[in-house]
């Protein structure tokens, strides 16, 4: 651990409004630099590109969720005068182009040449001169389905007689994907067989929506002159696009210029590639001219990927006393028409294996069978590092089931079993090596905010009244920063990211990233890393990303790994830097190397701080006429490719205080207390902020959003009518605290924080909903919490699908 400022082990948030005096060289609350352009409304989003001459295109979709394409006519649709062009899948065939790899070795159609298999599939692509007439055109062309039946219910997904979704892969007789297994089956059979206690529960994490503000697009502009493809796209992960655009179409890799502009929010969903960003390309190279594709909010909900869809069957094994001894799991993935999760190549079922939490067991065995389904593809990380959310909502649901059933405190059932601080690295029994963590202080913490032992007595006053009242507590361990390249790639490309720093003779610098931020403050955090190394003010560093043609490689920012990979990779580009540096400033200095001091941006004399040089001296020194030492060429500038040795695991104890109106069943989260430990802040106002973030999308998760579909397949979520997000309305002022435990083999000791709350606390909030509703018998309760639901749950009845 090299910081160097002195900073509490522990805190409660102080919150403290912040001053133009406040400016660290380094780590610490500075205002976002991206921030004036957010607020005055100059970012640049996707759909604010404008490129002369520029054509807009529009997708028609399948309106039926499986069904066998007879026929296509486009004759009227290319009468209309506004038309330049219809692309459909017997097209694409012609370029090879009509299916594509996914990221997970599966196949999947870009436009559909035999069969739909989801309702909203693509099926043909209009370019015209404008948005509206590439709409209108849509209604001229006609397509012949013969409807096929629809394999809706994952459940029934292997019944004999289901119908063959994926027909178009070679001798496929039925829907199933995959079986994947980690932990040790037999080893947990056995501590199963000789437990005390032995609970089970069926838990669901129902299929939702990333929902981005900023729906996904591209902007494709080829130019046929020097074969130059500029793609403008929102997009996680710029140079893993590049590279696959270059395999699966055939364009020279330097002859592809990936451009991300602002990103209005990405939450996983801007991690693939869509058809819609394939077919813009297309469109480019056959009309000849820039064209544009931006999608709808209905059909980003219908179409995108989507996250979720885990059936889960958990069961714990303990001891009367409350020790927990062993975690089970079959799970159950709907992953869609095609298999196209998110996630590192070995790991099919992403990091679920984390399900055995933040406890200490005697053994572990989880076991996921993927099936095909006719609903829209994805199963991406959506703010979960690959199926962590997942995982840590069964074992904290399932550590309540236990808790009631030994009619134990939940909050003194988890303090009973978690790893101990000695125990760090921490071997699991799934194969994850927690790298650091120390959890009982933040756990306690958690309780001291909400008032634990108070609450608790209000809630048994509030009950003997009738009232009710939840108490839900959850205590979570990520896994974030994929990843070491031993381990992870995505397509055969390890994930590993490349940073450079330059610094130019004035001593300002520039920083270059492979990771794309979507808002969650990248320009100022990266400065800050560079800052804190170096000595130069954030606000003199400039933070470039968003080009392939202006950054080094790197696989993007999803699944928090910005911070535990790229984070890494810049610290280190700079320790470059500041060693060039001491070397230059020994030579101006006519000393030696070993014989300088360095404090926050300069240089001096051991035994005589008077004497010494500046970074930013140093820098015009290097580019002037200073006779330079061995090792320095002219420029102090660095670059490094990161491999980080392990992931880093983040965790934190969230309390949420429920209270349930018992005749409408409605769900009011009056408090929510979140502690959180990601190791070293870089910037605590924007983890502050990217917990805050975090917290309303895990309460909207846990009672509201849902993505259902009817028997036939049609998607019921596909508007913001129908798939609720939460407003300020639905959520509490977040209380919130801090502890500092750094990752023992990051540079900095950072761990990731972008996704902990959406994965710690929606098991708090449904915890907290069970918990009002224990007077009732109940003891388990599937998300979303919607009023209909509670109140059947209320009812003794189960509850129905919403
Ligand atoms: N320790 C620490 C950590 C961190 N940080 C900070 O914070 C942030 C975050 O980080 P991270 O954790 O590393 O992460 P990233 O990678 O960067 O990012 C990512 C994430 O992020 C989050 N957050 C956010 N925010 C916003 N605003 N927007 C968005 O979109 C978003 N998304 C979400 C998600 S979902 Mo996935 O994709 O699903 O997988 S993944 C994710 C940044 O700025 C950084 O720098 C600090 O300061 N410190
Ligand atoms: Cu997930």
């Amino acid at each position: 651990m090299t910081t160097t400022e002195e900073r509490p082990v522990q805190a409660r948030e102080a919150n403290p409004a912040m001053t133009s005096a406040d400016r660290p060289i380094g780590f610490g609350r500075v205002q976002r630099k991206e921030d004036p352009r957010f607020i005055r409304g100059k970012g640049r989003y996707l759909d604010d590109i404008v490129l002369p001459g520029m054509l807009y295109g529009a997708v028609l979709r399948s309106p039926l969720a499986h069904a066998r394409i007879v026929s296509i006519d486009t004759t009227e649709a290319l009468a209309h005068p506004k038309v330049h062009a219809v692309i459909t899948g017997k097209d694409l065939e012609g370029l090879n182009l009509a299916w594509a790899p996914t990221l997970s070795a599966d196949v999947m159609a870009i436009l559909a040449t035999d069969k739909v298999r989801f309702q909203g599939q693509e099926v043909a692509f209009v370019v015209a001169d404008d948005r509206y007439s590439a709409r209108d055109a849509l209604e001229l062309i006609d397509v012949e389905y013969e409807e096929l039946p629809p394999v809706i219910d994952a459940r029934r997904a292997m019944d004999p007689g289901a119908a063959v979704i994926r027909d178009d892969l070679e001798g496929r007789t039925d829907n199933h994907i995959f079986d994947w297994e980690a932990g040790d089956a037999a080893a947990t059979a056995a501590v199963f067989a000789r437990a005390d206690v032995v609970v089970s529960e069926e838990v669901v994490y129902p299929r939702v929506h990333p929902a981005p503000m900023e729906t996904c697009g591209a902007v494709a502009d080829y130019d046929p002159i020097d074969g130059k493809l500029t793609l403008y796209e929102t997009t996680q992960a710029p140079h893993a696009h590049r590279t696959l655009y270059a395999m699966v179409a055939g364009i020279p890799e330097h002859k592809i210029r990936i451009i991300a502009g602002d990103i209005g929010g990405g939450f996983g969903n801007k991690v693939g590639i869509y058809p819609g960003y394939v077919c813009a390309v297309v469109g480019s190279i056959v009309t000849g001219k820039p064209v544009k594709w931006v999608e709808d909010r209905s059909e980003n909900l219908m179409s995108t990927s989507f996250a979720r869809d885990y059936i889960m069957q958990g069961e714990v094994a303990a001891t009367r006393e409350g020790k927990i001894l062993a975690v089970r799991t079959k799970v159950l993935a709907d992953h869609g028409a095609f298999n196209a999760t998110a996630q590192p190549t070995k790991y099919p079922a992403g990091f679920f294996s984390i399900f055995t939490g933040s406890y200490d067991l005697e053994a572990a065995h989880c076991s996921v069978t993927g099936v095909y389904t006719n609903k829209a593809p994805g199963g991406v990380a959506y703010a979960c590092s690959f199926r962590v959310t997942e995982a840590v909502y069964l074992v904290e649901r399932m550590v309540d089931v236990l808790a009631a059933e030994l009619n134990m405190d939940p909050a003194e059932l988890r303090l009973k079993n978690f790893i101990r601080p000695e125990q760090f690295p921490y071997p699991n029994k799934t194969g994850w090596e927690y790298d650091s963590g120390d959890y009982e202080p933040t756990m306690r913490m958690a309780m001291d905010i909400a008032g634990y032992p108070e609450l608790r007595r209000e809630q048994a006053e509030k009950r003997a009244r009738g009232e009710l009242m939840g108490i839900g507590v959850s205590f979570f361990t990520e896994t974030v920063g994929a990843g070491p390249r031993k381990h992870m790639d995505i397509v055969g490309l390890g994930m590993n990211d490349g940073a450079e720093v330059r610094v130019h003779p004035t001593g300002k610098a520039v920083v270059r990233l492979s990771v794309q931020t979507q808002g969650q403050g990248h320009e100022t955090t990266f400065a800050q890393i560079v800052a804190e190394e170096l000595g130069i003010p954030p606000e003199d560093i400039e933070v470039v990303h968003g080009d392939t043609d202006q950054t080094p490689f790197g696989l993007g920012t999803y699944g928090s790994r910005s911070t535990p990979v790229s984070g890494g990779a810049v610290a280190l580009a700079a320790r470059k830097v500041r060693d060039k540096a001491r070397a230059v400033a020994a030579a101006m200095l006519e000393t030696r190397p070993e014989d300088l001091e360095w404090e926050k941006g300069r240089f001096y004399v051991k035994g005589d701080p008077s004497v010494g040089k500046t970074i930013q001296e140093i820098a015009l020194g290097t580019h002037g006429t200073v006779a330079l030492p061995d090792g320095v060429d002219g420029n102090l500038d660095a670059e490094v490719t990161y491999d980080p040795p392990n992931l880093t695991f983040p965790f934190g104890a969230y309390i949420c205080v429920v209270d349930v109106d018992p005749g409408t069943g409605k769900v009011k989260v009056r408090r929510f207390v979140a502690v959180d430990d990601c190791g070293t802040r870089i910037n605590p106002m924007i983890v502050e902020g990217q917990i805050h973030g975090g917290l309303a999308d895990g309460v909207g998760m846990a009672l509201m959003e849902f993505i259902g579909f009817d028997e036939q397949g049609n998607c019921l979520g596909g508007s913001f009518m129908d798939y609720l997000i939460p407003t300020s309305m639905e959520v509490p002022d977040w209380e919130t605290g801090y502890t500092v435990t750094p990752s023992p083999h990051h540079p900095i000791g950072a761990k990731g924080i972008g996704e902990s709350a959406t994965v710690g606390s929606p098991p708090a909030v449904v915890n907290a909903v069970v918990d009002a509703l224990a007077p009732f018998g109940v003891t388990h309760m599937d998300m979303p919490c919607t009023p209909a639901r509670v109140w059947e749950a209320m009812q003794g009845r189960p509850t129905p699908p919403v």
